[in-house]
């Protein structure tokens, strides 16, 4: 049978009930952070502050250097921040435990991370077996997971990482990501090596994913059609700073040159795309 099409129900992953809609608290704060590599040379995060909302879905937009992934590992302690404060969930990270923290944040890398020895079932489970969770619960949860990102659980528990396709490496990654029942997800260019209907379509899932669990979201990309499409708010980064942030409509309306320029791109597809599929704006 090809992958699950309906979300089975009752489903035990959504553990988040902090989310009314009314609350602004902020869940991840960037406090004048800055981090500089070989001894100062490179400012790669340059005082940043900023606010993710509970269950916000913020986008970091930026081009290739200009600190996107540095800001993300700074946020679960893979770095430390050299200036400034990050808040997670109320705590400041530097009196965190960072495996405590790293197993409360889900994370997505762009290759997807998998383990290539590990079964799709094994890579899923590896944080709920580190927390020393029953085989048993394991296995449902991995079941459980398999469903929510639309793989079936005959045809892919069992694979290994070369048996899949991008696509689905992806959504494994996402479902390992969740297995801890994160608030957090922190997404690295998630579906940037993919291709266009699968990136769209994934997109799509994940979204849906993240606001059914009411989870807090930020994804990197260079796309800003990408951000545009499923974010609720962008954050554009250049040489380690945070130029812009706001929605699509309110980036519109930066003076700034270089979010004028990023946002040329979606615009000219929009355009096109209208010119080439007449009606389809309708
Ligand atoms: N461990 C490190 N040692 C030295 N320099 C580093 C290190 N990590 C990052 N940098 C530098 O910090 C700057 C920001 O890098 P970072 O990876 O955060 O950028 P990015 O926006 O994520 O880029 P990309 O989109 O290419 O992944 C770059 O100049 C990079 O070379």
């Amino acid at each position: 049978m090809a992958g699950a099409l309906k979300r089975p129900q009752p489903r035990r992953i959504p553990t988040n009930d902090a989310c009314p809609q009314t609350e602004v608290a902020a869940l991840i704060v960037f406090d004048h952070v800055g981090k500089s590599f070989d001894g100062g040379r490179v400012k790669a995060v340059d005082d940043v502050s900023l606010d993710v909302g509970t269950c916000e879905f913020l986008a970091i937009v930026g081009s290739s250097g200009s600190g996107k992934t540095t800001l993300l590992r700074l946020a679960n302690r893979l770095i430390e921040a050299d200036t400034g404060r990050i808040i997670i969930e109320g705590e400041d990270v530097r009196a965190a435990d960072p495996v405590g923290l790293r197993r409360r944040i889900g994370t997505v890398f762009q290759s997807g991370g998998l383990f290539p020895h590990m079964s799709v079932a094994a890579n899923i489970g590896i944080t709920p077996k580190l927390k020393g969770e029953r085989e048993s619960d394991i296995a449902a949860t991995v079941d459980e997971l398999l469903d929510l990102v639309r793989l079936d659980r005959k045809q892919f528990r069992d694979r290994f990482p070369h048996e899949l396709s991008g696509g689905q490496r992806q959504r494994v990654g996402v479902a390992r990501a969740l297995a801890a029942r994160p608030k957090i997800v922190l997404m690295d260019e998630p579906f940037g090596a993919l291709d266009p209907l699968t990136r769209d379509a994934l997109g799509d899932d994940y979204r849906a994913l993240h606001k059914e669990l009411e989870l807090t979201t930020v994804m990197i990309t260079h796309d800003m059609t990408e951000a545009i499409l499923l974010a609720d708010r962008i954050a554009v980064m250049r040489e380690g700073r945070i130029l812009a942030t706001g929605t699509a409509s309110e980036l519109a309306q930066s003076g700034d040159a270089y979010v004028a320029e990023l946002l040329r791109t979606p615009r000219r597809q929009a355009e096109r795309l209208n010119a080439a599929l007449p009606g389809s704006s309708t």
